[in-house]
């Protein structure tokens, strides 16, 4: 396995953010985890990158317990970590973005080589000497996915990656995603049903800390329980 929580609990006061989650993801999968607002997703999230600390429960990441590592432990195993959170030097070009994220597995040539094709990768190639500051939103999205994927992460988990997307942008998102998958294995917290729909295999559906179903999104789409947790709300549009 990849990625294995067994009975893995997140409180904080008297919730239980996550509360009991036996979750695995298999070699060279792409899962997305969906669910409404306080399902849990995001204290799962962060419960997987050592943002935050079980409050009971294991996880066990490409083969190491990682249930109190420190996020960059986690990130030192191969794991690439995009939060919610910008993770940019504002001031430096794209390309200078991507150099220094790649001189974290690259060295001399290899690691202007290694950004050269990321910015291809990214089709940002005509915007290579811009400050990243400049760049629209989609852009600066795609250049942390680019900074996320030159380090050649075994595992990559993503926090809501197409968030503030037009539709547009989304699409090209779940493009590019497509193309650099290679074998590596995702996990990807996303609210956008569009996105989702566009780039999921299984789904992982969270509903009040635990996991509701795990299906592929066609049957998790068309499932009752699944539907009446998000209160019909969420299947029929594109964006939330
Ligand atoms: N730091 C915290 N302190 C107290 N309660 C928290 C904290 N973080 C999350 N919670 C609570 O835990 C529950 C799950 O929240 P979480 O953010 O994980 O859900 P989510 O599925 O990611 O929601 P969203 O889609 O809105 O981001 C919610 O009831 C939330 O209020």
């Amino acid at each position: 396995m990849i990625v294995e929580t067994s009975d893995l609990w997140r409180t904080f006061g008297g919730v239980a953010a996550v509360a009991g989650v036996n979750f695995k993801l298999e070699p060279g999968e792409l899962r997305c985890l969906i669910g409404s607002n306080g399902a849990g997703k995001s204290t799962f999230f962060k419960l997987l990158t050592g943002q935050l600390r079980p409050s009971k429960g294991h996880i066990s990441i490409l083969g190491r317990q990682t249930t109190t590592s420190q996020p960059f432990e986690i990130s030192r195993l191969g794991v690439g970590i995009k939060t919610q959170v910008p993770n940019l030097f504002e001031g430096l070009s794209v390309r200078e973005n991507l150099h220094l994220a790649a001189r974290r597995t690259h060295a001399g040539k290899a690691t202007r080589l290694a950004a050269e094709a990321m910015l291809e990768d990214i089709e940002l190639a005509d915007r290579a000497g811009a400050p990243v500051r400049e760049l629209s939103h989609g852009q600066r999205q795609w250049v942390e996915l680019g900074m996320v994927l030159v380090s050649e992460p075994k595992l990559v988990l993503l926090d809501e990656p197409a968030a503030g997307m037009t539709q547009a942008e989304v699409e090209r998102t779940a493009m590019l995603l497509q193309r650099m998958r290679k074998d590596r294995a995702f996990i990807i917290v996303e609210h956008d049903m569009h996105f989702v729909r566009n780039i999921a295999e299984r789904v992982t559906v969270f509903h009040r800390g635990r996991i509701l179903v795990e299906d592929t999104m066609e049957a998790v789409t068309s499932n009752t329980e699944v539907r009446n947790a998000y209160l019909g709300q969420k299947f029929g549009k594109s964006h939330e």
